[in-house]
């Protein structure tokens, strides 16, 4: 095998970050897994189909001896034990990495992911970041003479790295002269560097290991976690990984994924926004049950989402992990109190709920907001570090439960279908300037909430579904003359001609070909205009 790098950027760091040692364990992972890797991606394109054409799902038959049997994941890490506030964002640029550090959350999960737009620069600049954080060596002077450096006066946060999913690739490595895994290249540069150090001090490598839809996907990370911990000579088990449980096969297997990484496991967390996108994904071609309300009013308290957090908080606590809570998209603003003031309420009561539902810590995606979340979930852990012990017996969640989409209450609207294409241009064109997490109309978006703003458009036109405000169908036409319009609406909002053709125009281009082409649907909004990354 040969593995070479073609980024044709220079960024520093590099010689830091991508050296010779590091590039051979990454090829190694590649040597090891990259088969098994591509056979499980094609299972998921048969389990989309066969969704599609029943309109259901099931929990799996073969594996029904470890849903009902008595076993429990691995004791978790001291420095792990206490999750009840996280911080979300990626690890670019090093100011927000240390704002994030510096936050006064428990765990700081560093986004290589949902957050974070994988070009070469924040690749390396990531992984650079996340070197010195390892080392607390991280420091910062900004452009204005700002300087940021980790304090001293409190633990920081136990850093958590979630890897790209499965399906990215990286075009800037090469291996065997395809194109490398992104996943494969963000754990194992990150594992190779910070793992024997993180280890030494107790507080890693731990991962958040995300979109995953099989079982057998679990297995392969477990995998993967056993030999990078023997090629590097690190104690079987100190690998920590938490599993976002963020697709719809993934609901029916929480059991199977926790008891696949058994060794490592640290928990499940709800990532409700992936959730949602990939059950409109698998179901999009299903039929009119399967369309959502407009995005805004798809809350975690519609029965749905319900039984998903519900199921998940009992399978955790059965199986002595973690249950994760998950994004509130509300975001605070300095500038402006009365939208902080929403922002606060907002996320208060969601982080209440999880807090007495039994969730052990949540996310938030703002340092303003981390003594709020701290708060709620002390009021329910009192001096205990989690509530793990909290045994949810009294949850009984049915694969109807799952899939009772069709009683989600509320409305789809032209103003939904709108928004749905404004955020998707927007979040687009910031992701190809280099930014993977941005502030829309006071909320937050990433891969995750755009996938679902882009996806239900395509669903709603395959599904010719009418709108409640102005009645009428939402076809191809339609979605093209209000993608025009919003589109014109942007570019007087931003009012740059220049980031308007450099960033905005091709999003919008790809956007109208990812929802106006309904005979066919792209698996990820990300795969496309990663053609056009710089
Ligand atoms: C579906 C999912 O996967 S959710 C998880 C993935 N998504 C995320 O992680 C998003 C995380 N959040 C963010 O990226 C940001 O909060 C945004 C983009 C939404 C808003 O960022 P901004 O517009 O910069 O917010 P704002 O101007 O209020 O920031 C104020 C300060 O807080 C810092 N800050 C804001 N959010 C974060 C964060 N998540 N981590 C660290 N620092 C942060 C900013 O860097 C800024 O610092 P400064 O005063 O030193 O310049
Ligand atoms: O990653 C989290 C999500 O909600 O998606
Ligand atoms: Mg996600």
């Amino acid at each position: 095998m040969a593995i070479t790098v073609n980024s044709p950027y220079e960024v520093d760091g590099t010689d830091l970050i991508v050296t010779e040692e590091a590039l051979q364990f990454v090829e190694e992972l590649h040597a090891r897994f990259a088969t098994t890797r591509a056979d499980l991606l094609k299972k998921r394109a048969v389990a989309q189909e066969e969704a599609a054409q029943t309109g259901t799902m099931d929990f799996p038959a073969e594996t029904a001896q470890v849903r009902s049997g008595d076993w429990v994941v691995a004791e978790q890490p001291e420095s792990l034990a206490d999750r009840r506030v996280e911080i979300t964002g990626p690890p670019v640029p090093a100011k927000m990495a240390i704002n994030a550090l510096n936050s006064g959350a428990k765990v700081w999960l560093a986004c290589l992911e949902d957050a974070l737009s994988p070009s070469w620069r924040n690749l390396i600049d990531g992984q650079k970041n996340l070197y010195e954080a390892a080392r607390g060596t991280l420091a910062f002077t900004s452009a204005e003479g700002k300087e940021y450096s980790l304090r001293e006066d409190v633990p920081l946060p136990v850093v958590v790295v979630r890897p790209r999913g499965w399906h990215l690739p990286e075009k800037n490595i090469a291996v065997d002269g395809e194109r490398a895994i992104g996943a494969l290249v963000d754990f194992g540069l990150h594992f190779f560097h910070n793992a024997k150090v993180l280890s030494e001090k107790g507080t890693g490598p731990f991962y958040y290991l995300p979109k995953l839809e099989h079982y057998l996907e679990a297995r392969l990370w477990n995998d993967i976690f056993t030999f990078a911990e023997e090629r590097l000579g690190i104690a079987h088990g100190t690998v920590r990984a938490t599993v976002l449980i963020e697709t719809i096969p993934a609901a029916f297997q929480m059991d199977e994924i926790l008891y696949e990484l058994r060794d490592h496991a640290s928990g499940l967390n709800a990532g409700r926004w992936d959730y949602l996108f990939s059950i409109i994904k698998y179901f999009r071609a299903s039929g009119s049950d399967f369309v959502l309300p407009d995005r805004a009013q798809v809350s975690m308290t519609q029965p749905f989402m319900r039984s998903y957090t519900e199921l998940l908080v009992k399978t955790c606590h059965r199986r002595g992990a973690f249950a994760m809570g998950g994004m509130a998209a509300f975001i605070p603003n300095r500038r402006e109190p009365e939208v902080t003031a929403r922002a606060i309420e907002k996320v208060r009561d969601d982080k209440s709920r999880e807090a007495q539902d039994g969730f052990d810590g949540s996310w938030v995606a703002h340092p303003d907001l981390v003594e709020l979340c701290s708060e709620e979930f002390s009021k329910e852990l009192g001096d205990k570090a989690n509530q793990i012990d909290r045994q949810r017996d009294d949850v009984d969640v049915s694969a109807e439960d799952l899939l009772n989409i069709g009683a989600a209450q509320g409305d789809v609207t032209e103003h939904g279908v709108r928004m749905n294409l404004y955020v998707a241009v927007y979040y687009t064109a910031v992701w190809l300037s280099g930014n993977g997490a941005v502030a829309i109309h006071n909320l937050m978006e990433d891969a995750a909430t755009a996938e679902i703003s882009r996806s239900q458009v395509w669903q709603q036109i395959h599904n010719g579904t009418v709108t409640a405000d102005t009645e009428v169908p939402i076809t191809t036409e339609l979605v093209e003359k209000l993608l025009g319009e919003e589109v014109d609406r942007l570019r007087e909002e931003i009012n740059d001609p220049e980031a308007f053709g450099k960033y905005f125009e091709p999003a919008a281009d790809i956007v109208k070909e990812l929802v106006l082409t309904t005979d066919s649907y792209e698996d990820y909004l990300t795969t496309p205009a990663y053609e056009i990354l710089r």
